[in-house]
């Protein structure tokens, strides 16, 4: 453990960044890895109590944390797992504790890698997506709420900008090793489409209708609209050039796309295993608008839609999770499942097909 030579920064200690935290500092030591986060009562905690893992494990950790303005010095390997809307503060923040050589992982939900390089050389920049999910607890505890079975064969896919295979990506894949199961991709934006694909469907309805996935998925227009979304995001994606990469092993567009006039049972069926061990996942919109903070739904399904305009495509149930949503966020409620659900059901009746 000692002769581990690399100084880990994980920025932002909420639900996702408080498991990779705690895995990694019993990987590599307290001494090795620091936690950052704005939340003063959760460094606290971390630093009292250590990092505890409830849900579908059990694990405490001592860690070491700090607050943004507490960092110094300079570090090899930043995760990043800060939202997007912070961005403006904390990629400079970052900037700043990186070592010439360092690699910043851009682990953020949407695309925000090409605003992240106009700050930080591509050259220190990797990216890649988190595959597992999280429910904060109170400060110092997060819920991992993937199957632990899953979370260990595939908890991040990262890749070079560029896609090639090189010695840093693999070294940092051993790292994030000690976390979850790590996939390489030679196909960065794909990867990072095909986790917005899960982004605008299940977070979106998760988020618009206060569920977990699985109750999404459980339910008759949950699952269709949630079919429909991801369809909305595979033509929008498809025009835009995106190479979807593959997610878990399934390709998206073969087996989610629609065909024909309507989704087959066996699409439903299918999707609804692909989403299984996700079940009791929240999205972290939803726990976003639980603690009455902005949501990223203009970088999740803003981006699907705005996209969408500029090639010409309507995206009408990306467009209904933007508003309940944003409705949501600026009315401080919450949605309420039935009511999202008959909305999804007007839409399905109206719009049957996404066009
Ligand atoms: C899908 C999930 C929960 C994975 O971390 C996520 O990215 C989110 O809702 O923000």
């Amino acid at each position: 453990m000692s002769e581990f030579d690399k100084r880990i920064v994980v920025y932002g200690a909420g639900s996702i960044g408080t498991i990779s935290g705690a895995y990694l500092t019993k990987a590599y030591g307290k001494e090795n890895v620091t936690l950052v986060d704005a939340w003063q009562e959760n460094v606290d905690t971390l630093n009292q109590n250590g990092a505890h893992i409830t849900g579908t494990t059990d694990l405490t950790v001592p860690v070491t944390a700090v607050t943004p303005d507490k960092l110094t010095g300079q570090f090899d390997i930043v995760l990043l797992h800060t939202k997007q809307g912070f961005n403006s503060t904390v990629i400079p923040a970052i900037k700043q504790i990186l070592k010439p050589d360092g690699t910043l992982v851009s682990l953020q939900n949407g695309v925000p890698e090409r605003n992240i390089t106009k700050i930080i050389p591509p050259k220190n920049v990797i990216a890649g997506t988190v595959e597992f999910g999280g429910t904060g607890a109170g400060p110092g505890v997060s819920e991992l709420t993937t199957e632990y079975e899953a979370f260990k064969k595939s908890a991040y896919a990262i890749g070079e900008v560029d896609g090639r295979i090189t010695d840093r990506i693999q070294m940092i894949q051993e790292v994030l090793s000690n976390v979850g199961g790590v996939t390489v991709s030679d196909n960065l934006m794909g990867t990072k489409w095909v986790k917005l694909l899960v982004n605008e469907s299940f977070s979106g309805l998760s988020a618009a209708a206060d569920a977990t996935f699985g109750e999404v998925a459980a339910d008759s227009v949950g699952i269709k609209a949630a079919l429909h979304l991801i369809d909305e995001g595979l033509k929008v994606g498809h025009a835009d050039g995106v190479r979807f990469a593959l997610m878990v092993g399934v390709d998206m567009n073969q087996q989610f796309a629609l065909r024909g006039d309507d989704f087959t049972d066996q699409q439903i069926q299918d999707l609804r295993v692909f989403i299984k061990s996700s079940s009791k996942l929240k999205a972290s919109m939803l726990q976003d608008l639980y603690h009455h903070r902005k949501t990223e739904i203009n970088e999740i399904n803003g981006l699907i839609a705005d996209t969408g305009k500029e090639h010409g495509i309507p995206t009408p149930y990306n467009d209904l999770i933007i508003k309940i949503v944003t409705q949501a966020q600026e009315t401080d409620t919450l949605p309420k499942f039935d009511e999202t659900m008959a909305a999804f059901k007007k839409l399905l009746g109206n719009h049957p097909v996404a066009s």
